[in-house]
């Protein structure tokens, strides 16, 4: 079966995590967030990447996609050696930029099928504060607000434009992501139903 993949997007702190979450509590897709996966290869002792993938992170850039897509892609298939039947995927926080986007094309394109784009839509300040309140608890060295400000803008500048050109192929399914934790994820239950 062909991998069926859902990006999952939105600013740093819209609640891309905490959604996914829940989907995978009610539907049959597999998490996997592009962050959390580099943050793993960061604390990975032989990793050859490990300082840069920790440099990007903390000045809230996004990562050469040469890297992310090899985690992503590897995920993936050892998801889908493990159990045939998951083969749906939320991939969280990626493609955030132009060079994620060619990464996925040129790796992944033929070999999944991105059937739409969840977008949790949240103003920046409700991100900033959100972040700021995770990082009370998170541990990670981007939740201050030093990287946010760096990473608002790189939302802003390389991230929003990847969610425009999905919107203009009729691709981006939107959520006000302002809102409660439980009513956000009343209307991502109403897209997934519909899209079956
Ligand atoms: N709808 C919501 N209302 C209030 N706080 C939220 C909401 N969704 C998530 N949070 C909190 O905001 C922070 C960021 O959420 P998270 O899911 O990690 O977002 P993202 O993955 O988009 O950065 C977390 O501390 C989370 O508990
Ligand atoms: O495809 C990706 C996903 C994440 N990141 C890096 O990881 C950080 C944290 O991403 P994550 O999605 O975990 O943050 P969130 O938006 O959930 O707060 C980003 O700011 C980037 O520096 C990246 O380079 N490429
Ligand atoms: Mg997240």
């Amino acid at each position: 079966m062909k991998p069926q993949v859902v990006f999952v997007l939105g600013g740093p702190g819209a609640g891309k995590g905490t959604q996914c979450s829940k989907i995978i509590e009610n539907y049959t897709y597999t998490h996997l967030s592009a962050g959390d996966l580099l943050r793993a290869e960061r604390e990975r002792p032989d990793s050859e990447y490990g300082q840069l993938i920790a440099n990007y992170i903390k000045e809230g850039k996004i990562v050469p996609v040469t890297i992310t897509i090899n985690l992503l892609k590897q995920a993936m298939e050892e998801t889908m050696k493990k159990d045939e039947k998951k083969f749906r995927f939320l991939i969280d926080g990626f493609p955030r930029n132009e060079d994620n986007l060619q990464g996925w094309n040129s790796v992944m394109d033929e070999k999944a099928d991105v059937k739409f784009v969840l977008f949790f839509d949240c103003s920046n300040e409700v991100c900033i504060n959100r972040c700021l309140e995770r990082g009370k608890s998170s541990g990670r060295t981007d939740d201050n607000r030093e990287s946010l400000q760096k990473r608002i803008q790189t939302y802003l500048q390389s991230t929003r434009p990847i969610i425009d050109l999905y919107q203009s192929q009729g691709k981006v399914r939107t959520v006000d992501a302002s809102r409660g934790v439980d009513e956000v994820f009343a209307d991502v239950k109403a897209i997934l139903d519909k899209e079956g």
